[in-house]
C-alpha cells in the first residue's frame, strides 16, 4: 500500500536525483531502476525526476533527443512503470517534438493507472548571460509553453513548473490562487546560479505562497558540458527545508503533511492582508 493517508494528510514523496549521460536509453533505464528501488524500499505515493533526465542539458542536443508525447519511448516506459509500481510519476522533463516542428522542454505526469494526466511545457525559457559565469539560450532551439499545469492527487492540488519557471513569482502566485498546496519543479540549476539562488528561490516561493516547494535536479557531474548543481529538496509552507540531497546521485524521501499548509495560512494570513488597492502586480485568478 502506498504511503498516503487522507485522514492525516500525509503524502510520501521520492525525489530521484539521477546521474545523466549522452546515452538516452541508459538514462531511461537508470530512472526506471531507481523508480523500482524507491517503490520497493519506501512505497512513495509520488515520484519526481529531474529536468532533461534522458538527455544532456544543452541546446545542441534537444532536437536530437526529442520525442513525441505520449507515443515516444520515454513516455511509454514511464507509463508502464507508473502502472507496474502503482505510483504517480512527475516525469522530470524531456525535449518534446511538438506541432509545426517545434521543440519544447516538457514534463509528463503519470497516474498509477499509467495514464498521462497532464503535461507541462516550460513557460519561461532559460536565456541568461552572466559575465564570467553561465551563458545559456534555450530559445535557440526551444519554444515556450503557454499553459499553467495543475494536477490533483488525493484531493490536493499541485502546480507544475520547470526550472527557470521558479524565478517568476507571478506563476507561483497563480498556482496558490488556484488552490495549490504544492509546486513541483524538475530543475537543473548550475554552478553559477545554484549556490546563490537555488535554496533562496525555493524558500521564497514557499514562504510567499505558504505551500510546499519540491525540486528535483540531475546529480552533479563535473565532466559534463553543463554541470548541474544538485541539492534536490523539499521546502515546507513555513519555508523550512525538510529534506535535501547533496550533489551526487541520491533518492530523497519526504513525508509531507498537507495540514501544515492551512496552519501556515491561518497563523500568518498574508493572503487576506494584501493591499491590492495599492498595488496590482499580479492578476487575480
Ligand atoms: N536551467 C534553468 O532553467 C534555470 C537555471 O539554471 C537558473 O535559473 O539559474
Amino acid at each position: 500500500m502506498n504511503k498516503m493517508s487522507k485522514a492525516c494528510n500525509i503524502m510520501r514523496l521520492a525525489l530521484l536525483q539521477l546521474k545523466g549521460s549522452k546515452d538516452k536509453l541508459a538514462n531511461l533505464e537508470n530512472a526506471c531502476k531507481k523508480i523500482q528501488e524507491a517503490v520497493e524500499k519506501h512505497q512513495p505515493r509520488l515520484i519526481t525526476l529531474p529536468e532533461c533526465f534522458n538527455s544532456p542539458y544543452g541546446t545542441k542536443y534537444f532536437r536530437e533527443y526529442a520525442e513525441c508525447i505520449p507515443s515516444g519511448t520515454t513516455s511509454q516506459r514511464l507509463s508502464q512503470l507508473a502502472k507496474e509500481c502503482n505510483v504517480y510519476i512527475v516525469g522530470g522533463s524531456i525535449p518534446e517534438f511538438g506541432e509545426n516542428d517545434k521543440i519544447y522542454n516538457t514534463c509528463t505526469i503519470w497516474s498509477p493507472e499509467g495514464k498521462l494526466i497532464a503535461k507541462h511545457r516550460k513557460m519561461h525559457l532559460f536565456d541568461i548571460d552572466v559575465k564570467g559565469g553561465m551563458r545559456f539560450k534555450e530559445s535557440e532551439t526551444l519554444t515556450a509553453g503557454n499553459e499553467f499545469t495543475i494536477i490533483e492527487i488525493d484531493d490536493h492540488k499541485i502546480g507544475i513548473g520547470i526550472c527557470y519557471d521558479i524565478r517568476f513569482e507571478e506563476m507561483a502566485r497563480v498556482y496558490r490562487n488556484a488552490g495549490c498546496e504544492m509546486i513541483i519543479y524538475p530543475a537543473a540549476f548550475n554552478m553559477t546560479t545554484g549556490p546563490l539562488h537555488w535554496e533562496l528561490l525555493q524558500r521564497s516561493r514557499a514562504n510567499d505562497n505558504q505551500l510546499y516547494v519540491v525540486t528535483t535536479s540531475p546529480a552533479r557531474d563535473e565532466t559534463a558540458e553543463y554541470v548541474a548543481y544538485g541539492h534536490s529538496m523539499v521546502v515546507n509552507p513555513w519555508a523550512k527545508i525538510i529534506q535535501s540531497a547533496k550533489e551526487g546521485e541520491e533518492t530523497v524521501i519526504a513525508d509531507v503533511d498537507f495540514s501544515m499548509v492551512e496552519q501556515a495560512r491561518q497563523q500568518i494570513p498574508i493572503s487576506y492582508q494584501r493591499r491590492l488597492d495599492l498595488y496590482e502586480t499580479v492578476k487575480k485568478c
